[in-house]
């Protein structure tokens, strides 16, 4: 058989969603499709499912009956974001992106943050050192502060009542920190932090933190220590070279996410990627970003998180020569200053997009260019230097 009839094709499910997720998913689209073109050693197919707020408002519902199923069939979503201004917040996120990750199981959310070349982070002490901020996030996706436990009753009454419920179980605590540990075990350091507040939250994560310390006799060689959450954020803007892969709660590593984002530059250049460990289920990936109603329509949105997260989907897939070599594309589109506005730069969302596709063309097709592998032995050997 001939290599072309051979090579995978990887069935992707796309939903933008709302906002700017439309915008930087097209663009992340037209990334990956050059990418496949170029190296000719897989194909991806998409197939775009238009659920989002817009669609709410018409049939009352964001995803459709059987939309669930109709999921399983792909190798993986990618997804926009979720968020109107004339949707409940509550509502639309309940209703979309944690109506897919909570049955889909996927428990393992993965953020990594790093500063990638070219980009000035805010800090001066990280500027001067990029290469001390290189952390993996690992939030609980599926459990905790978004068990989705809780009510009201008494609606509007001066004794009206809300509850809202976090719910830790030794299940769901457990197998998060057994991914957590295998990340940082994977990573050069070898480091984790577990991030906890049990001198406050004295019952669910008092067992957050003995199960990682059961978990953590299996890994004997990852280092690892614990962190009251409010200590972290100083930790992380301080002594950020301290830190390599961090586990937390689904609410505390949903805002030290954000925080990390900026930290490195800016939240519109942070992927995520919402797993399904164990391949049961099609895992989703997702920029860290929501739906940034003041950007919608601007052309400014910054693709580079929407690119970043489909690097992570590809590596996902077992493209790793695939997903390093858009991360070069990437990086070195960073580093010549092509740069939307939240990186202090002046260019639109299309035309990093361009800049991306022609560096894709030069990094990883023809003219000697096989992809970087770190040594420069290939610009060498391509005449380049
Ligand atoms: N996973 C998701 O789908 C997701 C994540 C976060 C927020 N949301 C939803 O999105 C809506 C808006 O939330 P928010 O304003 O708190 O968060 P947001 O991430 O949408 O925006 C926060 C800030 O970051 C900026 N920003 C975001 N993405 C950017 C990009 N790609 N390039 C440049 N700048 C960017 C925005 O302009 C805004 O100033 C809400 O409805 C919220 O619930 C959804
Ligand atoms: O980071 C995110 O995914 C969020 O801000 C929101 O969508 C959430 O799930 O908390
Ligand atoms: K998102
Ligand atoms: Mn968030």
């Amino acid at each position: 058989m001939s290599p072309s009839s051979t090579r995978p094709v990887y069935r992707i499910a796309s939903i933008p969603g709302d906002g700017i997720g439309p915008e930087v998913i097209s663009t992340g689209i037209t990334v990956l499709k050059k990418l496949a073109a170029v190296l000719g050693t897989f194909d991806l197919q998409f197939d775009h499912f238009d659920w989002s707020s817009d669609y709410y408002k018409k049939y009352g519902r964001y995803i459709p009956e059987g939309g669930l199923e109709e999921l399983k069939k792909y190798n993986a979503i990618f997804f926009g974001a979720v968020g109107a201004p004339d949707v409940p917040d509550h509502i639309s996120l309940w209703s979309l992106r944690l109506a897919l990750v909570q049955p889909l199981q996927h428990y393992a959310n993965v953020r990594p943050t790093r500063v990638l070349r070219g980009i000035t982070p805010p800090l001066t002490s990280t500027a001067t050192n990029p290469q001390n901020l290189d952390w993996v996030i690992i939030r609980e996706n599926t459990e905790g502060e978004y068990a989705g436990q809780g009510g009201r009753t008494h609606v509007g009454q001066p004794w009206e009542v809300a509850t809202e419920v976090a719910i830790f179980t030794r299940h769901g605590i457990e197998r998060l920190m057994r991914f957590a540990f295998e990340t940082a075990q994977k990573r050069k350091r070898k480091k984790l932090c577990v991030v906890t507040k049990s001198n406050a939250q004295r019952s669910g994560l008092v067992l957050w933190d003995e199960v990682a310390k059961i978990v953590g006799r299996e890994f004997p060689d990852v280092e690892w220590d614990k962190m009251l959450v409010d200590a972290m954020t100083t930790r992380m803007v301080l002594h950020p070279e301290t830190l390599d892969t961090i586990v937390a709660t689904n609410l505390h590593a949903d805002i030290l996410s954000d925080l990390a984002a900026s930290l490195a530059g800016s939240i519109g250049i942070a992927p995520t990627s919402n797993l399904d460990p164990t391949r049961a289920n099609p895992s989703m990936f997702e920029p860290i970003h929501g739906s940034a109603f003041d950007l919608v329509g601007k052309g400014t949105a910054n693709p580079v998180g929407t690119f970043w997260t489909a690097a992570e989907m590809l590596r996902w897939l077992e493209e790793e020569t695939a997903a390093d070599g858009l991360m070069e594309c990437i990086e070195n589109v960073t580093e010549r200053g092509v740069r939307t506005a939240d990186l202090g730069g002046n260019a639109g969302t299309e035309e990093v997009t361009r800049e991306v596709c022609e560096e894709i063309e030069r990094v990883c097709g023809g003219k000697g260019g096989r992809v970087a592998d770190g040594s420069g032995r290939e610009a060498l050997e391509s005449g380049e230097y």
